[in-house]
């Protein structure tokens, strides 16, 4: 029998409710929830009793007492997870994606050579959950010196960070918003789309309800909230091919164009960096960076600092020039395809994945060139 029947199983003896949806094995994306009726909108899907939660309050006190006292709540239930060898969950330990699988997907386990592959603000995210592990680790280490190994830490730790939902209680409001985080075994096997179903929580409970109508079959999301695929590719380990909320980070195409003199003015009217497209739009930042390349910098300062944009001749002027970088852009990416074509670390689909988000990027940019050449 599929190990997710006997979680349902299991669940169900926990007071958990589904209604018209179940898990399935979906190619690609692990466990999903699907349909198996027709599903209308505003139909309550889900129905999780916190009793059922992984939280900060159901760590094993013999573990959380060997911890510092202040340690992170996503550190805490991995070193739940990492230790646990009671039956208690054992259903749910069953379905979790194994180490393999997570090993191949979340960037943080990969060879660090493929990092320097991705994108900058895929690298950014990376370095910061880098050191949020390595802090919990450096917690946990001396703590648990022979029984955990590393790897068996950093897998608690990535599932930790793939499955936890959003919970406040009287506690953890208390708390970072960061640390408000609980396991929901059932609920995480809801895969994410840009937009779906609802989820609400009370003291009580969590519910899932539908926002629109489904088809018996058909694969039902929710969101993980609305991320770009370079957050996605780093925190969960997947990119979506759609995905209303992409964007892309013009850093590596703009900065390398400024001289020291206008780093200096864009970092004291604080337009230094963070240059974004997305699917309809050049960020008000880049028009920025972009303006003070080619028009005199008194216009420039009435731009940042007025909202004046100089009329339409010098709003052509800048567009033309961002044309330049974006297609200049364009070719570095296709160096970044060529030379991730010839690397020899890292498995296959890593590299994949890594191609295919080069490869979005890539078109991001073309199309917003083709947009502003109309
Ligand atoms: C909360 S779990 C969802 C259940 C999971 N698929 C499983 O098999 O247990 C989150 C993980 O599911 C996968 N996932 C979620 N949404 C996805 C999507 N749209 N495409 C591909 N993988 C997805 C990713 O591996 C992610 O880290």
């Amino acid at each position: 029998m599929e190990a997710y029947r006997e979680l349902l199983r299991w669940a169900e003896t926990q007071g958990v409710e589904m209604h018209g949806v179940e898990p399935r094995r979906i190619p690609g994306r692990g466990i999903g929830i699907v349909a198996t009726k027709a599903l209308q909108a505003d139909e309550r899907l889900i129905w999780v009793p916190t009793s059922v939660l992984r939280t900060l309050d159901t760590v094993p006190k013999r573990i959380a007492k060997r911890l510092p006292k202040d340690m992170r709540v996503h550190g805490l239930l991995a070193a739940d997870l990492a230790l646990d060898r009671s039956k208690k969950y054992e259903q749910w330990n069953a379905i979790v994606p194994s180490r393999e699988d997570v090993w191949a997907s979340l960037p943080l386990t990969w060879d660090p050579e493929l990092h320097e592959f991705l994108p900058r603000p895929a690298r950014d995210i990376l370095r910061r959950q880098t050191a949020n592990f390595d802090k919990d680790w450096a917690a946990m280490q001396p703590a648990y010196p022979t029984s955990v190994p590393k790897a068996e830490y950093l897998y608690a730790w990535a599932l930790v960070n793939t499955r936890t939902f959003y919970f406040e209680t009287p506690k953890t409001k208390k708390l970072h918003k960061d640390d408000r985080m609980v396991l929901q075994p059932v609920a995480d096997l809801f895969n994410h789309a840009d937009e779906g179903c609802e989820v609400c929580f009370d003291q009580t409970s969590f519910t899932v309800t539908a926002r629109r109508a489904y088809s018996p079959g058909e694969e039902v999301f929710i969101s993980y909230g609305n991320h770009s695929n370079d957050f996605l590719l780093v925190e969960y380990g997947f990119v979506m091919a759609q995905n209303r909320w992409d964007e892309v980070c013009l850093d590596d195409a703009i900065l390398p164009e400024l001289s020291a003199r206008q780093k200096v003015l864009l970092e004291e009217s604080g337009f230094l960096g963070n240059y974004m497209l997305d699917d309809s739009t050049v960020c008000y930042r880049t028009q920025a960076a972009v303006r003070i390349l080619c028009v005199p910098v008194r216009d420039w300062r009435r731009f940042v600092e007025e909202g004046v944009d100089g009329g339409e001749a010098q709003q052509d002027k800048v567009d033309r020039l961002l044309i330049k970088i974006l297609q200049k852009y364009v070719k570095t990416i296709t160096k970044t395809l060529q030379s991730l074509k010839g690397l020899k670390v890292g498995q296959a689909c890593q590299l994949e994945m890594l191609s295919l988000r080069w490869q979005q990027i890539q078109a991001l940019t073309a199309k917003t060139i083709t947009g502003l050449d109309a």
